[in-house]
């Protein structure tokens, strides 16, 4: 549906896009994740074609989209991250002259309000003002202004930014609701866990350059699970059983022996501690207690740390999401 080659963009000195690649595919929901600062917005108003590239290209059904294609531009909806909303209009006064800007009019136009009044929870509130709003109400009719037109393409920068809890779960199920009624979105947020369950596949961008691109089950297996354990009473030869766990890929222990004559891991009834790297922390920790059971070996304490999308940014990017 969207095809990004190569993109960049200067401010002055700035690189704000130093050659971003990246494709959205028909359906889904493409999340977009980077530190403040890190290009996202700059990237998003490029694809979205209220900004111009320095070079690079864009491509909409296969259609060079630029900021001078308007017969485009329908095609496209965007949730921007200030909002863009009139708070003199009325939610419906708001939504009649966006959807006017993108050529509807008569029963269709009046139609299509009422529906997205309806999609975002603001029928009842339709006649007062934008600006007697609560943060999310606003929130809410910014994300019905930007699909009142019908686009096929959404993009939403920060939807959920600044919205109580209540707000941002109907801003979450109404993008999941649009999504399955057909509507491919690109989703930028602060919220990792947003991302996480929303996005089909994740790009993550960091000063201006694209890090990653690709599902969640790829992306966090770009990061190794561990089991800290400690046991008691190990014997010489364990590192090498824990070794030997299929799942298992390396074993580190912090406490080896001194002499290697003697046959008990830290004397009499001592305690030893393995760190395991493993692929899957499930099927190596159940061996890893039948090895010790049939061993006689005491297991004191197992710890695992699995990789989450936090993780993975943080190894990518070097810096938190809300740095
Ligand atoms: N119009 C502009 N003029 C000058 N610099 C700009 C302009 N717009 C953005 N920048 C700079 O370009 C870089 C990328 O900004 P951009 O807003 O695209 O990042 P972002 O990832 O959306 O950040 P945030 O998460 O804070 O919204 C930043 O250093 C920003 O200060």
């Amino acid at each position: 549906m969207l095809e990004i080659a190569n993109l960049r963009k200067r401010y002055g000195g700035l690189i704000a896009l130093d050659g971003v690649s990246l494709t959205v595919r028909k359906g889904e929901v493409f999340g977009l994740l980077g530190p403040n600062g890190a290009g996202k917005t700059t990237l998003l108003s490029i694809a979205a074609g209220l900004a111009r590239s320095d070079s690079g290209r864009v491509e909409l059904f296969g259609n060079v989209f630029t900021h001078e294609s308007r017969d485009l531009r329908h095609l496209v909806g965007i949730g921007t991250q200030d909002l863009a909303i009139y708070p003199d209009l009325t939610a419906r006064e708001n939504l009649r002259f966006f959807g006017k800007l993108y050529g509807l009019s008569g029963r269709h136009l009046t139609a299509r309000v009422d529906a997205v009044l309806a999609a975002v929870g603001l029928t009842d509130r339709a006649g007062d003002r934008a600006g007697t709003f609560s943060g999310g109400m606003k929130r809410r009719l910014n994300l019905a202004v930007a699909v009142v037109h019908d686009p096929k393409l959404l993009i939403l920068d920060e939807p959920t930014t600044g919205v109580d809890p209540q707000s941002r779960n109907h801003i979450f199920e109404q993008v999941k609701a649009l999504n399955a009624a057909g509507l491919t979105v690109i989703y930028t947020s602060h919220y990792m866990e947003e991302v996480q369950a929303l996005c089909n596949r994740i790009a993550i961008i960091d000063a201006g350059r694209l890090r990653a691109s690709d599902t969640l089950p790829n992306l966090l297996k770009r990061l190794d699970a561990t089991i800290h354990m400690t046991v008691a009473g190990a014997t010489a030869d364990f590192a090498q059983v824990l070794g030997a766990i299929p799942s298992v890929k390396r074993v580190q222990e912090s406490n080896p022996p001194t002499t290697p004559s003697v046959p008990v891991r830290g004397g009499e009834g001592g305690h030893s501690t393995f760190v395991l790297v493993v692929d899957e922390i499930g099927p190596a920790l159940a061996r890893v207690a039948s090895e010790c059971a049939a061993r006689r070996v005491a297991l004191l304490s197992a710890a695992t740390t699995e990789p989450t999308l936090e993780r993975v940014f943080l190894h990518l990017t070097g810096r938190g999401l809300r740095d």
